[in-house]
């Protein structure tokens, strides 16, 4: 009798803690759920807002310009135009209007832009009355900056719902450096949520297309810059680069990117997903159509005013002696990282590269990347040493883009089921693929401590040190590289999840903060296609699966090479890319 009471007494206690739980779990679910709805609602708003509003602008710009005038500012590249526009030729305003046209234009096509920056009328306005034009070098020029930079009175999301109408109540550095030199910023254009895949969008302002095939991507994650300068809709973009950011969706829109040396050019007031990373460091830089206009740029932002505002930048003026200097140079180059074997476009784009820099006098030397797999351990312990914490924190509430989602899921995988779950990768995949367990491991691996992430540092300079050694060659120490940008093309945007298979070639120079460029340099053609059917990559595994199947279609699309210098010889690698881009032509 007594027992049953007691066991009667358990079972009403347990009962009702069931009863809270399970109270309390719908709770908390119901309150997300409508957390979610409610960012929804104002994603919705946010997005159709702007566009009514890019909608009226183009409505009220329509009669402004004939069509002749507006194809004469077009036509025109960066230098030229910020000529014509300091020779009086046309008014600032007459050149923003004309493209700010052009680039809803391209929105409207491959949904690049974010926002329109209302307050350049103004400021074009302003320098249109200017008595001496001359004294800014980038007089009048329309400049496209990703949606992560901050823009007094806009918001800056990453692609958050949570982050909408919170204003910047100030200009970022570059913004105020670039209006200082007479630039007007002019449009915010997509990235890719987070910024934290190589994919063009968001779920907040939608997936942007790429301008050569609409239903391929542009890649990512300054996916809306590729787009736009790749459409025409702008000269000159800055973007930002902490995995390859910029070269991937250069190479895929066929324009040129380049990523300086980390500390180089200010990140400051820009919105990123994690400060405090050392040796996994973004990096802004330029995006445009020639390698012309970033050296323009480069030269320009390089000045007293960067330096002041952000007294971490190194001070140092842009080397005109470095970059002018016309001694041939030794270059190594590769097609092939033994990682992620590049599909035939790509490695014939190398081997195209590689005469052509003979033919401009230069020597080119065979080069072998030192053990990458090293590289790709440190850079992912390193870039996830929270254990993917912050992405988890900020990602809270939000709709995750679809592309994020199995990197984020990794993040949440229980590490004591991870040796399994890399096991059960190994058996999916036929036993054959020891690196695509291998990245499982290491993404399910929770917080490093503290003297763990201090090793990972240190063997990173460690890593750092033998890497350069292998640029002491026999007959003379290297000046520069160059290789592919990524082992794939343009295609579908399905295609573009396995980060760590598309990263490997832009990664490696965030590791080893390398000054790197991309320059197109050839089209795919149906040759490189019947090659690329034979391809079964270094593993036979679903990364190569994958990136053959990504690049099947892609017969007329562009292919980069990639151009690298030693840190801090930033103008040397933008002369490698000018040197290049002269012997190739333009596209
Ligand atoms: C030899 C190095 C190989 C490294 C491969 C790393 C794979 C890492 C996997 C996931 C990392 C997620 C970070 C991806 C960053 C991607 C793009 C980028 O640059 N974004 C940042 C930005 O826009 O600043």
């Amino acid at each position: 009798m007594l027992i049953s009471t007691e066991s009667k007494n358990c079972n009403i206690i347990l009962l009702t803690l069931c009863g809270l739980t399970t109270a309390y779990g719908t709770v908390i679910v119901l309150s997300n759920w409508r957390k979610n709805r409610q960012l929804r609602k104002k994603a919705l708003k946010r997005r159709e807002n702007e566009q009514l509003c890019m909608q009226q602008l183009l409505e009220q710009l329509a009669n402004n310009y004939t069509k002749e005038e507006q194809a004469e500012i077009l036509g025109l590249n960066a230098v030229e135009l910020v000529s014509a526009a300091q020779q009086g030729k046309f008014s600032p305003l007459k050149i923003l209007e004309t493209y700010w046209t052009k680039a809803i234009s391209c929105t409207k096509a491959t949904n690049c832009i974010t926002s329109v920056i209302k307050v350049a009328k103004a400021e074009a306005q302003e320098l249109g009355a200017c008595t001496d034009p001359s004294q800014f070098p980038l007089f009048g020029l329309p400049v496209s900056v990703k949606e992560c930079y901050g823009i007094k009175d806009m918001d800056a999301t990453i692609g958050l719902m949570s982050e909408i109408n919170n204003l910047d109540l100030d200009d970022c550095v570059l913004v105020k450096v670039l209006k200082s030199l007479g630039a007007v910023p002019f449009v915010k254009t997509n990235l890719s949520q987070i910024t934290f895949s190589l994919a063009s969008g968001n779920p907040l302002f939608g997936d942007t297309s790429n301008p050569h095939r609409l239903e391929f991507t542009p890649g990512g994650s300054s996916s809306g810059e590729g787009a736009l300068i790749g459409g025409g809709g702008s000269l000159l973009g800055f973007g930002t680069d902490t995995g390859g950011s910029i070269r991937f969706p250069s190479h895929l829109c066929g324009i040129c990117g380049f990523k300086p040396t980390c500390n180089r050019l200010s990140l400051a007031g820009l919105h990123g997903p994690i400060p405090g990373h050392v040796n996994i460091a973004t990096t802004i830089g330029p995006m445009a159509r020639d390698v012309d206009t970033l050296v323009l740029a480069m030269r320009s932002i390089l000045c007293p005013l960067m330096f002041e505002l952000d007294p971490y930048i190194v001070p140092m003026p842009f080397d005109e002696k470095l970059f002018g200097c016309t001694k041939p140079l030794r270059i190594g180059y590769y097609v092939d990282d033994g990682f992620n074997k590049p599909v035939p476009a790509v490695q014939r784009a190398v081997m195209m590269a590689k005469k052509h820099l003979e033919t401009s006098g230069h020597i080119l030397v065979p080069y072998k990347i030192p053990n990458v797999e090293r590289a790709w351990e440190l850079f992912m312990s390193l870039c996830f040493a929270d254990g993917g914490k912050r992405c988890k924190e900020i990602l809270k509430n939000e709709d995750i883009d679809p592309v994020l989602v199995p990197l984020i899921q990794k993040l949440y995988f229980p590490k004591c089921l991870g040796k399994l779950g890399s096991f059960l990768v190994n058996l999916r995949n036929c036993w054959k693929s020891p690196r695509i367990a291998k990245d499982f491991s290491l993404l399910v691996e929770k917080e490093r401590n503290i003297s763990t992430v201090w090793n990972l540092e240190a063997q990173t300079f460690e890593y750092k040190a033998k890497f350069f050694s292998t640029w002491v060659q026999p007959e003379g120490n290297l000046d520069a590289l160059i290789g592919p940008p990524s082992a794939m093309v343009a295609g579908p945007q399905k295609h573009f999840e396995d980060t760590t298979a598309i990263l490997s070639y832009t990664a490696l120079y965030v590791l080893l903060n390398c000054p790197a460029g991309c320059v197109p340099v050839t089209k795919v053609t149906q040759d490189d296609i019947d090659a690329l059917k034979n391809y079964e990559g270094h593993f036979g595994d679903a990364w190569d699966k994958n990136t053959k199947d990504a690049c099947m279609d892609s017969v007329g699309l562009p292919v980069g090479v990639q151009c690298i210098t030693k840190p801090w010889k930033d103008e040397l690698c933008l002369r490698v890319m000018l040197d290049l881009q002269k012997s190739v032509g333009l596209l």
